[in-house]
C-alpha cells in the first residue's frame, strides 16, 4: 500500500505513554488534550492529520467533517462504536483499532462474577458490619452460562467458567459450532438457549442487530432468577427491561460495565441492591493499556511508512463491475449512490456485503470478482473484525463459506459467496503479511496475486493477443500496467489480474476484450 503523511497526531484520552513515545520516535508530532467539549474538538481536529481515542470520545459526523487533513482515527481499544464510521469512510479517513489489546482484561473482568456479594461485603465490613447472613451466594458449580457472542472475549469467558465447573452453551451467527465445540461451547439457537440459563452473558459488538438483544420479551423468556452480566457495550442488554426484570425477580442480579450513557445520568440500576456495577473498567489493566497504546502506535507508524495496514475496520475501495447478464456495465458505487466510493464499514469485505447486499440482491447484479477480492484480503484467520463483517453480510442475505480444511495449501483460505442462487469461489491466503490471491472462480494464478493496490481483474478467453490488447486499451484511456497476473491453464474462460497505475474512470473500454470484469484499490 502507499505509504501515508501523517505529522500531527492528537490524542484525546488518556492512551499508554508508549504511544506518544512511539509515534514521536518516527517522526510524527503528538499532542495530547483530554476531556475536550464537542466544540472544543472540533476546533481541534482542524490542524491533524491523525487522532487516537479511547471509547469516550465521540467522534461524529460533526467532528470528521470539521476534520480538514484527518486521515487516520486510530481506537486504542476495540470497540468502535463511538466513531462514526461510514462518515470517517465518506472522506477516505481510515478508522483502525486494537482488536486483541484488551481481550484479556475485559475476561477477566466478567468472570468476577456477582455469585458471591463480595463488593456489598467489603463495603459493609468498611462500614464496621460483620454480617455473615445477608450476603449468602449460590454457586457456579454445575451452573449454566449462556454466552452470546463467541468472538475472541467470549471465548476466553467460555474456558475460563468452564474450570469453575459450568456449562457454557452460546450463541454466535458467524462462529461456527464445530469451532466452538472445540472449547467446550454447545451452540444452538437464542430462543433454545434463553430457557436453559442460570446466567447470560453478552460478548458482541453494539450494533443495530444487537441493541436490545436481551429485552423484555427474552427476559421473560429465561429461567426465573437469571443472572446477567454485560461487559460489551451499554444497550445490548436494554437497560429499562433489566430494571423491570430486577424489580419484579425474574432477573435475579446483574453484573454491569457499561451503560448506554457514560457515566449514566439515571442511576436506577447502579443503585439496584442486585446490580454490581464498574464505570467501563473492562479495558482498564496496565497490561491492556500498555498495549492497546502500543499497537495502535504500531498500526499507526506501519502505515505511515506503507508498510501495511493492520486493524482497519474501514478501507476505502473503488470498484466497479460488468453484468454478463444484462450486458450492461454498471458502477456499483454509483449504484449504491457514493460516486465510486464504496462506503464500507468494518473492512472492506463488509462494504461488500453490508452496503452491496441490498444492490445485489434487489438488482441480480453480477456477483463481482471484486467481492472475493474483499474477503481475501481479510481471509486469514488474524482478520479481527471478520466475523462482524460476516454478520452483516448474513444480514444482507449474502451466504458466505469460509473453509480452512487441510485440501487446501498451507493457511488458505477458500471463500465462496452465494447471492441471489449463484455461488463464486475464490482461494487466497496471507503471505508476509500480504493477502493473496491464489484462485478466482477455477482459474489458478500462476503467482499468488498481491492484493494490494489498484487491481483490474477480468474474465477473457485465453489467448496469446490478449496481453498486449489489454495494455494497448489501457495505454489509450491513460493508464499504465504494472503488473500482470496469468492463470495457469492457457485455454478457455480465465481469470486475470492487472495492477494499475490508477482505476480506469470507465470499465466499459474493455468490453470488447472481455466477459466480466472488476477493478478496486485496496
Ligand atoms: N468493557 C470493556 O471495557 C470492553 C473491553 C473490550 C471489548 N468490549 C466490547 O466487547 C465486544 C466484543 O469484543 P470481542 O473482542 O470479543 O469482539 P469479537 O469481534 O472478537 O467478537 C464479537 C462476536 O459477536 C458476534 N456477534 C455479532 N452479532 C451477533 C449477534 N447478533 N448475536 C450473537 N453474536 C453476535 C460476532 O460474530 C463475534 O463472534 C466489543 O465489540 C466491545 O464493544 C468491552
Ligand atoms: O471496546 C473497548 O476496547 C473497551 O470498551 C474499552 O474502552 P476504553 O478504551 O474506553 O476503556
Amino acid at each position: 500500500m502507499a505509504p501515508i503523511s501523517i505529522k500531527r497526531i492528537l490524542i484525546s484520552e488518556s492512551v499508554d505513554p508508549c504511544c506518544k513515545k512511539i509515534l514521536q520516535e518516527n517522526g510524527i508530532q503528538v499532542t495530547e488534550k483530554q476531556n475536550m467539549s464537542k466544540d472544543d474538538l472540533i476546533a481541534e481536529i482542524k490542524d491533524y492529520d491523525g487522532l487516537v481515542v479511547r471509547s469516550a470520545t465521540k467522534v461524529t459526523a460533526d467532528v470528521i467533517n470539521a476534520a480538514l487533513n484527518l486521515k487516520i482515527i486510530g481506537r486504542a481499544g476495540t470497540g468502535v462504536d463511538n466513531v462514526d464510521v461510514d462518515a470517517a469512510t465518506i472522506k477516505g479517513i481510515i478508522v483502525m483499532n486494537t482488536p486483541s489489546g484488551n481481550t484479556i482484561s475485559a475476561t477477566l473482568l466478567c468472570t468476577i462474577h456477582p455469585h458471591v456479594y463480595v463488593p456489598q461485603a467489603a463495603m459493609s465490613m468498611k462500614a464496621g458490619n460483620w454480617d455473615r447472613k445477608k450476603f449468602m451466594g449460590t454457586e457456579l458449580y454445575g451452573k449454566i452460562l449462556g454466552i452470546v457472542g463467541l468472538g475472541r472475549i467470549g471465548k476466553e469467558v467460555a474456558t475460563r467458567m468452564q474450570s469453575f465447573g459450568m456449562k457454557t452453551i452460546g450463541y454466535d451467527p458467524i462462529t461456527p459450532p464445530e469451532v466452538t465445540a472445540t472449547w467446550g461451547v454447545e451452540q444452538m439457537s437464542l430462543e433454545q438457549l434463553w430457557p436453559q440459563c442460570d446466567y447470560i452473558t453478552v460478548h458482541t459488538p453494539l450494533m443495530p442487530s444487537t441493541a436490545g438483544l436481551l429485552n423484555d420479551t427474552s427476559f421473560a423468556k429465561c429461567k426465573k432468577g437469571v443472572k446477567v452480566v454485560n461487559c460489551a457495550r451499554g444497550g445490548i442488554i436494554d437497560e429499562d427491561a433489566l430494571l423491570r426484570a430486577l424489580e419484579s425477580r425474574q432477573c435475579g442480579g446483574a453484573g454491569l460495565d457499561v451503560f448506554v450513557e457514560e457515566p449514566p445520568k439515571n442511576h436506577a440500576l447502579v443503585n439496584h441492591p442486585n446490580v454490581i456495577s464498574c464505570p467501563h473498567l473492562g479495558a482498564s489493566t496496565k497490561e491492556a493499556q500498555a498495549r492497546c497504546g502500543q499497537d495502535i502506535a504500531l498500526q499507526i507508524v506501519d502505515m505511515v511508512m506503507g508498510k501495511s495496514l493492520v486493524g482497519a475496520v474501514n478501507a476505502q475501495v473503488l470498484a466497479s463491475t460488468f453484468t454478463p447478464e444484462s450486458h450492461q456495465w454498471i458502477k456499483l458505487g454509483e449504484a449504491i449512490g457514493a460516486c465510486g466510493l464504496w462506503p464500507c464499514k468494518l473492512n472492506m469485505v463488509c462494504c461488500f456485503y453490508h452496503n452491496l447486499g441490498d444492490c445485489l440482491k434487489d438488482s441480480s447484479a453480477y456477483m463481482t470478482s471484486a467481492v472475493m477480492v474483499g474477503l481475501l484480503s481479510d481471509g486469514s484467520q488474524s482478520c479481527p473484525n471478520l466475523v462482524n463483517s460476516l454478520t452483516l453480510a448474513k444480514e444482507s442475505g449474502i451466504t458466505v463459506t469460509r473453509n480452512h480444511s487441510e485440501g487446501l495449501t498451507q493457511g488458505a483460505c477458500e471463500v465462496e459467496i452465494s447471492v441471489n442462487g449463484s455461488s463464486y469461489r475464490a482461494t487466497g491466503s496471507v503471505q508476509g503479511g500480504v493477502p493473496v490471491l491464489l484462485e478466482l472462480n477455477r482459474s489458478v494464478f500462476r503467482q499468488p496475486v498481491s492484493l494490494t493496490g489498484n487491481l483490474l481483474f477480468f474474465k477473457a478467453v485465453a489467448s496469446p493477443p490478449l496481453l498486449p490488447s489489454v495494455t494497448g486499451l489501457l495505454a489509450t484511456a491513460g493508464v499504465e500496467m504494472e503488473s500482470f497476473s496469468a492463470p495457469a491453464a492457457r485455454s478457455g474462460d480465465q481469470w486475470y489480474c492487472v495492477g494499475l497505475s490508477s482505476l480506469l474512470v470507465d470499465l466499459g473500454a474493455l468490453k470488447s476484450l472481455v466477459k466480466a470484469a472488476a477493478q478496486v484499490s485496496v
